[in-house]
């Protein structure tokens, strides 16, 4: 860790796992500045995610989803939301190893369930069994996720200003020359 640029947090997680939440309120806090690719990739187009799905399908998503993150992991003293599929494609992975301190929000097929069911803009729980549909995804994703990761932090049945204060508590443990 000691070589990468340490200023940058990215979080990574499946969807609902509290990524774009978290990612605010600690971006806040940190002084530093929030950007969330769903987001970006939003703005940019003018569309909704489900939109660029339907359009371009989900490899033209990814691809629009790979350039983002090479784009906005040049930046520096950021906090970064990822898509929850960010973390399939290896040159993702790298970048996302390369340019920030990564920090995986966990939590379990049920509560993201909970949190995800009623969504109408994640178009891969869409027209599926959404439970089903996520426990594929958690079983696929969870090892790139834990693999990547700096931290791990469980965000299930957990308020948000506790996971905060945690991941908070892990970076001022680190070393300053690894800090981000
Ligand atoms: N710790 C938590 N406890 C309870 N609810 C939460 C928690 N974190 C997030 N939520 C709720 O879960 C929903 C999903 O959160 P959020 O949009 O931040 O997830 P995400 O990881 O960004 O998902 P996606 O990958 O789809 O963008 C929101 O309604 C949010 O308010
Ligand atoms: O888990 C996923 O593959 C996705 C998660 C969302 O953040 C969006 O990036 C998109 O809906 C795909
Ligand atoms: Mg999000």
């Amino acid at each position: 860790m000691g070589e990468r640029i340490p200023n940058n947090i990215f979080l990574v997680g499946l969807m609902g796992a509290g990524k774009t939440t978290v990612g605010k309120l600690i971006a806040k806090n940190l002084g530093k500045t929030f950007y969330d690719t769903d987001h970006v990739i939003e703005q940019r187009t003018g569309v909704k995610i489900p939109t660029i799905f339907e359009l371009e399908g989900e490899a033209g998503f990814r691809k629009r989803e790979t350039s983002t993150l090479e784009e906005l992991g040049q930046q520096d003293n950021i906090v970064l939301a990822t898509g929850g599929g960010a973390i399939i494609a290896p040159e993702n992975r790298a970048i996302l190893k390369e340019y920030g301190y990564v920090v995986y929000l966990r939590a379990n097929v049920n509560e993201l369930y909970l949190r995800t069911r009623n969504d109408k803009n994640r178009p891969l729980l869409q027209n599926v069994d959404v439970k089903a549909k996520l426990e594929q995804l958690f079983h696929a994703r969870n090892p790139l996720y834990t693999a990547t990761a700096d931290l791990i932090v469980d965000t299930g049945h957990q308020p948000v200003a506790v996971i905060i204060q945690k991941i908070e508590t892990a970076l001022h443990a680190l070393e300053p020359s690894c800090k981000p």
